[in-house]
C-alpha cells in the first residue's frame, strides 16, 4: 500500500488524484514544471509542493500532457530507483515503445489510464470524486515486476476507481472507439455550428448538446492525443467513413429522385439508425453497472431563482433517486424544462407526487 506518492502534472488529472488519495489520508507531494500549477494544487487541498529533502516516494503518478509523458516518466525512474512509477496518460503503447527504445528501468513502470475527465483542463477544475466508480486501465507489460503492476492496481483503487488490466495496444484501439473518435466526432458536429445565424443556433435543443459536449476540450491536449494514437484512430474513422459513404449516397438518390422512390435508400438509413441503438444500447449504465434504460419524467420549471433546489428537495420528500438529470431552457420563453433521470418503477409514483406538490408535468 502506497503511504507517499508523487504527483507530477497538476493539471486537471493529477490535482484529482491528490485530492482522491489525500481524502484517504495518504501523503502527497506535488511537482509541476509550472510554479503557479503546483501552488494552485496545494491551496486546493491536493497534497503539499515536492521539497528536495522529503522522504522517497513509493509510487510517482506523471499526470503531464502525452507528448513529454515519456520523458518525465524516464527521469523519474531515474531520480526515484526505490519507487514504481506510472503515468495516466490517454494513449498507453506509445510511451511504452518510447521507454524501452531509450533504456528505461521499465521493470518499475506500469502505464495506467482513469477513463474520467472532463472538458476542461487545469488544477481549477480538478474533483476528489472524478474516479470514482470509473473504469481506471492499469497497463501491465511482459518486463513488469508483478509488485508493481499491484501497487498501482491499488493507487486506481485508492482513488474509488475500477480497475481494469489491459495491455497497451488493446488499450489504445479500445480508446480509439470509446475516447478519441467520439472527441472527433463531436469536433466534427460543433465545427458546423461555427457559420450558423444566430437564429438558427439559438434552435439547439439536448441532443446537440450532448453529442457536442465534449467539443469544448483543449485543442493541444487533443493534438497529442490523436498523434499518440493515430493508426488506431484512422482505422475507426475509415470504417465509419465508408457508412457514412453510404447514407450520403442514400440521401442523394432521395432528394435527386422527384418522387423520392428510390430504392434502397430508406433500407441504409433504417440500418444506420439500428446498428446505432444495438451499439449504444451497450454502453454500460452509471458506474460501469449493466446498461440500464431509465425512465424520463419532465417537468417544467418557472426560470426563477431557488425554484430547481425545491424541485430536488421535493423529489428527496418523495423518496425517489434521480439516475442523472438534463436541463434545457426553452427559447424566448422562461421556463426551464428538467429532465429527470429515474428507475421504470419510480417513474409513475415521482410524476404523481411532484403533480399532487403542484408541479408541472408534461408527458
Ligand atoms: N483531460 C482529461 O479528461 C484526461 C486526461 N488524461 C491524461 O492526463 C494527462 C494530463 O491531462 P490534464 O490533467 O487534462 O492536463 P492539464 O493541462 O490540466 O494539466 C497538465 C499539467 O502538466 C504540467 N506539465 C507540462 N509539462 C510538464 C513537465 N514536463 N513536467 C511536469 N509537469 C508538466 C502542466 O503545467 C499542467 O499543469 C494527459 O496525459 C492526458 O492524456 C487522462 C484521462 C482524462
Ligand atoms: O469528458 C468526458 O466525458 C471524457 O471522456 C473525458 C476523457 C478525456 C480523455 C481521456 O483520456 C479520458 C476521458
Amino acid at each position: 500500500m502506497s503511504r507517499h506518492v508523487r504527483i507530477v502534472g497538476t493539471g486537471l488529472i493529477g490535482t484529482s488524484i491528490g485530492l482522491a488519495l489525500r481524502s484517504q489520508g495518504i501523503r502527497v507531494s506535488l511537482e509541476d514544471t509550472s510554479p503557479t500549477a503546483r501552488t494552485l494544487a496545494r491551496d486546493l487541498g491536493a497534497g503539499t509542493v515536492a521539497a528536495e529533502d522529503e522522504p522517497a516516494p513509493d509510487i510517482v503518478v506523471v499526470a503531464a500532457p502525452p507528448d513529454v509523458v515519456a520523458t518525465v516518466v524516464a527521469r523519474e525512474l531515474a531520480a526515484h530507483p526505490g519507487a514504481v512509477v506510472t503515468d495516466v496518460a490517454s494513449v498507453k503503447w506509445a510511451v511504452l515503445d518510447e521507454l524501452s527504445a531509450v533504456g528505461a528501468d521499465i521493470a518499475r513502470y506500469v502505464g495506467s489510464h482513469p477513463m474520467a475527465g472532463r472538458e476542461r483542463s487545469g488544477a481549477i477544475a480538478g474533483r476528489a470524486d472524478l474516479f470514482q466508480g470509473r473504469p481506471w486501465v492499469v497497463v501491465g507489460h511482459p518486463g513488469s515486476r508483478s509488485e508493481a503492476v499491484g501497487a498501482v492496481t491499488d493507487l486506481a483503487r485508492l482513488t474509488g476507481a475500477a480497475p481494469v488490466a489491459m495491455p497497451a495496444r488493446e488499450h489504445d484501439e479500445a480508446v480509439a472507439a470509446v475516447s478519441h473518435v467520439p472527441q472527433v466526432a463531436a469536433s466534427l458536429v460543433a465545427a458546423r455550428l461555427r457559420e450558423l445565424s444566430t437564429d438558427a443556433v439559438g434552435l439547439a435543443g439536448q441532443g446537440v448538446r450532448d453529442v457536442t459536449r465534449i467539443a469544448a476540450s483543449d485543442p493541444t491536449l487533443w493534438t497529442q492525443i490523436l498523434v499518440g494514437n493515430a493508426a488506431a484512430v484512422a482505422a475507426v474513422l475509415r470504417d465509419m467513413q465508408s457508412s457514412l459513404t453510404g447514407v450520403i449516397g442514400a440521401l442523394d438518390d432521395l432528394a435527386e429522385d422527384p418522387d423520392a422512390d428510390a430504392p434502397g435508400a430508406r433500407a441504409t438509413l433504417a440500418a444506420l439508425m439500428a446498428e446505432g441503438n444495438a451499439g449504444h444500447a451497450r454502453i454500460p449504465g452509471k458506474h460501469g453497472s449493466a446498461p440500464s434504460t431509465y425512465a424520463t419524467v419532465t417537468v417544467l420549471i418557472p426560470d426563477e431563482p431557488g425554484t430547481l433546489g425545491r424541485l430536488f428537495a421535493d423529489i428527496g420528500d418523495e423518496g425517489v433517486n434521480i439516475e442523472d438529470v438534463r436541463m434545457e431552457h426553452a427559447v424566448g420563453r422562461l421556463v426551464g424544462v428538467v429532465d429527470l433521470l429515474v428507475k421504470p418503477a419510480s417513474a409513475d409514483p415521482l410524476k404523481a407526487g411532484l403533480s399532487a406538490r403542484g408541479w408541472n408535468i408534461t408527458e
